[in-house]
C-alpha cells in the first residue's frame, strides 16, 4: 500500500513516522516544495528503521509528482501553520491556493486515490478539495475530529484521573476554536456516563479546554502541534488502508444529514477501504443542534471566501 504525504513539515513528517513505525503502509512518499527538505526528512526517518524495526520504504521528493503515482491515499499537510494569537481561519489566504494546486497535481498521477485533507482551515480546505477535484464525496476526508476527540479524551482523563484509553468521547462540528462540539453528554468512562463522576462545571471546563486545545499548544510551542496531529492522520489512514471500519469523526460532505447540504463539517463516519463508507446521522439534543447550526454558519462564511480560488 502506498501513501503520499504532500508537505514534509512537522505534521507530514510526524505522520510518516507513525505510519512507518506501525507498518500501516509499505511505501510512503514525502513531497515538499522546499528543495531537498522531503529528501532529508525521508533519509532521517529511514535511519530509524533498524532501531525501531520497520520495513516501510520512505522516499522524499522535491515537487516531483510522478513519484507519487498510484498512491492509495494522499495526505495534504502542505501550507502554513498558525502562530500564537492567530486563528486557523486566518490561514485561508495562503493555504487555499496551495491546497488547490496540490490536489490537482495529485490527481494527474493518482486518479483513484483517497485524499485526506489536513491543512487549515481544514473544513474549508476539504470543501475546496472536493469542489476543485470533483471527486466523489467518499474519497475526500478532512482530518480534525480524530485529533479533537483525542484531546477531548486527554482532558477527560485528566479530570477523571483515569487512563484516556478507558474513555470514549467524540468531538463533532468544525475544526475551529469556537466551532468544535465536544459531545460531553455522550462521553463515557468504560461505558458509564462521565457525568456520574464529574460535575457540570468540570465537564464545561473539559469542553472549553478541548475547543482551544490547538491554540493552547500553539501558544506553548510557537507554532501549531504535530505529534498528535500526525498520529491522528495515521490512525485515519490505517482505517482506510486496512479496511478497519473504525468510527471516526471526519469532515465530510453532507447531503441532507443533520439537516445540512453543500458543506464539509465533522460528523461521525465509518472509515474503510472506500474512504467514507457511512455517515452516522445521530440524534442531537436541542443545545447540540444549536451549536451545530452555529458551526455550520461559521464554516459557510469561510467557504464563501473561496470564490477567488474556485
Ligand atoms: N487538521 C488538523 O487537525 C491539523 C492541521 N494542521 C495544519 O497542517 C498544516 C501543516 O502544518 P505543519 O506541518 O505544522 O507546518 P510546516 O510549516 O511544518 O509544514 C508545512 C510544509 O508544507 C510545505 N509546502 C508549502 N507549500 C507547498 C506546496 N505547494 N507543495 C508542497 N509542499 C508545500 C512547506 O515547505 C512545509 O515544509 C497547517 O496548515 C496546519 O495549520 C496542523 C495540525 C493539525
Ligand atoms: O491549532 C492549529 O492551528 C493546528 C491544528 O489544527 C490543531 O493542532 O488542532
Amino acid at each position: 500500500m502506498k501513501v503520499t504525504i504532500v508537505g514534509a513539515g512537522n505534521v507530514g513528517a510526524s505522520c510518516a513516522d507513525v505510519i512507518s513505525y506501525r507498518g500501516i503502509a509499505s511505501e510512503v512518499v514525502l513531497l515538499d516544495i522546499k528543495e531537498g527538505y522531503a529528501e532529508g526528512k525521508a533519509m532521517d526517518l529511514m535511519q530509524c528503521a533498524t532501531n525501531t524495526g520497520f520495513n516501510t520504504q520512505i522516499i522524499g521528493v522535491t515537487n516531483d509528482y510522478s513519484k507519487t503515482a498510484n498512491s492509495d491515499v494522499v495526505v495534504i499537510t502542505s501550507g502554513i501553520p498558525r502562530k500564537p494569537g492567530m486563528t486557523r481561519e486566518e490561514l485561508i489566504g495562503i493555504n487555499a491556493g496551495i491546497v488547490k494546486s496540490v490536489a490537482e497535481n495529485i490527481l494527474k498521477f493518482s486518479p483513484n486515490t483517497i485524499i485526506v485533507v489536513v491543512s487549515n482551515p481544514m473544513d474549508t480546505m476539504t470543501y475546496l478539495t472536493l469542489k476543485a477535484t470533483g471527486l466523489p464525496k467518499n474519497r475526500i476526508i478532512g482530518m480534525g475530529g480524530a485529533l479533537d476527540s483525542s484531546r477531548f479524551r486527554y482532558y477527560l482523563s485528566k479530570a477523571l484521573e483515569k487512563p484516556s484509553n478507558d474513555i470514549s468521547a467524540m468531538v463533532i462540528g468544525g475544526h475551529g476554536d469556537t466551532t468544535m462540539i465536544p459531545l460531553t453528554r455522550l462521553a463515557s468512562y468504560n461505558g458509564i456516563p462521565v457525568s456520574e463522576f464529574l460535575s457540570q462545571e468540570a465537564l464545561d471546563k473539559v469542553a472549553a479546554d478541548t475547543m482551544v486545545g490547538g491554540a493552547t499548544l500553539t501558544g506553548l510551542l510557537g507554532t501549531s502541534a504535530w505529534y498528535a496531529p500526525g498520529a491522528s492522520v495515521a490512525y485515519l489512514v490505517d482505517s482506510i488502508l486496512n479496511n478497519q471500519h473504525k468510527m471516526i469523526a471526519c469532515s465530510v460532505l453532507l447531503e441532507g444529514e443533520y439537516g445540512q447540504s453543500d458543506i464539509c463539517i465533522g460528523v461521525p463516519c465509518i472509515i474503510g477501504r472506500n474512504g467514507v463508507e457511512q455517515i452516522l446521522n445521530i440524534e442531537l439534543n436541542d443545545s447540540e443542534k444549536e451549536k451545530f447550526a452555529k458551526s455550520v454558519d461559521a464554516i459557510r462564511n469561510m467557504n464563501a471566501d473561496l470564490a477567488s480560488v474556485l
